[in-house]
């Protein structure tokens, strides 16, 4: 495998950026609701999304719901893609999402009555539900099968993710840059993704389908992104130097 090297630190006018939350935007935590967002994160996104007006957006698998509860209301000056691209509120169109169909409420509760029985962590969520395993590892083959199971059942998506599995709407956050490389702010330019997950490999191939590239976050694997940053840390030192770079 070869190695990748850092984007640049450039920023320009025909640029957006992209991001994915868990991973990426902040360290991963024992639980879902344990993720901390330091106020200084928000602050620097603020920042980003002035320099860059409509032109930076959160990709991510949570709701945009939970990404609300986390970010606070700074959170509506960039673009949001939430629940894998499901849901999206951006400054030109609003909150778009569809009518959740009633296979998700009966998925999800087959998955919360896995998770009691199992001792796992059940996430609801807008679009989907998650069972996670990261308290008990000896569960994985098991908690995906039964989250497969689920899915098959109703007709939904199994999403694999990082000690967890989840049942979803069909799309992925391929399909959300892309969307959102059709509002007017963006069109025309230039996206980077930068995530984490296996999840974010869709968007990788998204980015630079459409003239961009993806940014892999963490150690070095087979992947579609063309750059890579070692940690959540140095994806806030890129971006304060891009700022920085553009000021
Ligand atoms: O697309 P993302 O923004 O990266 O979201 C992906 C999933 O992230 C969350 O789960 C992951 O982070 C948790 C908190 O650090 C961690 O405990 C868990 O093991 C990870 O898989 C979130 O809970 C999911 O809903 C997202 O789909």
């Amino acid at each position: 495998m070869a190695e990748l090297v850092p984007p640049p630190p450039a920023l320009s006018t025909t640029d957006s950026l992209f991001l994915d939350f868990d991973g990426t935007l902040v360290e991963l935590a024992e639980r879902p609701d344990a993720v901390v967002v330091a106020p200084s994160l928000v602050d620097m996104l603020d920042r980003l999304a002035a320099t860059m007006p409509g032109r930076v957006a959160i990709v991510s698998g949570r709701s945009i719901a939970q990404l609300d509860a986390m970010l606070g209301p700074q959170a509506r000056h960039f673009a949001l893609a939430g629940s894998h691209g499901a849901e999206r509120r951006t400054p030109e169109h609003g909150y778009e999402s569809p009518e959740p169909p009633e296979a998700l409420a009966l998925a999800a509760e087959s998955l919360r009555d896995y998770a009691d029985t199992n001792g796992l962590v059940f996430e609801a969520k807008s679009f989907g539900a998650a069972i996670h395993y990261r308290q008990r590892p000896e569960l994985e083959d098991d908690a995906n099968a039964a989250a497969a199971a689920v899915a098959d059942t109703h007709g939904l998506v199994l999403q694999r993710g990082k000690m967890m599995a989840e049942v979803r709407l069909s799309g992925d956050k391929g399909d959300a840059i892309l969307g959102l490389l059709e509002t007017s702010a963006m069109q025309g330019t230039r996206p980077l993704f930068f995530g984490d997950d296996v999840t974010d490999e869709d968007g990788f191939v998204a980015a630079a389908a459409s003239g961009g590239a993806g940014v892999l976050i963490g150690p070095l694997r087979e992947t579609a992104a063309l750059y890579r940053l070692e940690s959540v840390s140095a994806l806030h030192t890129w971006i304060a130097a891009a700022m920085e770079a553009r000021a």
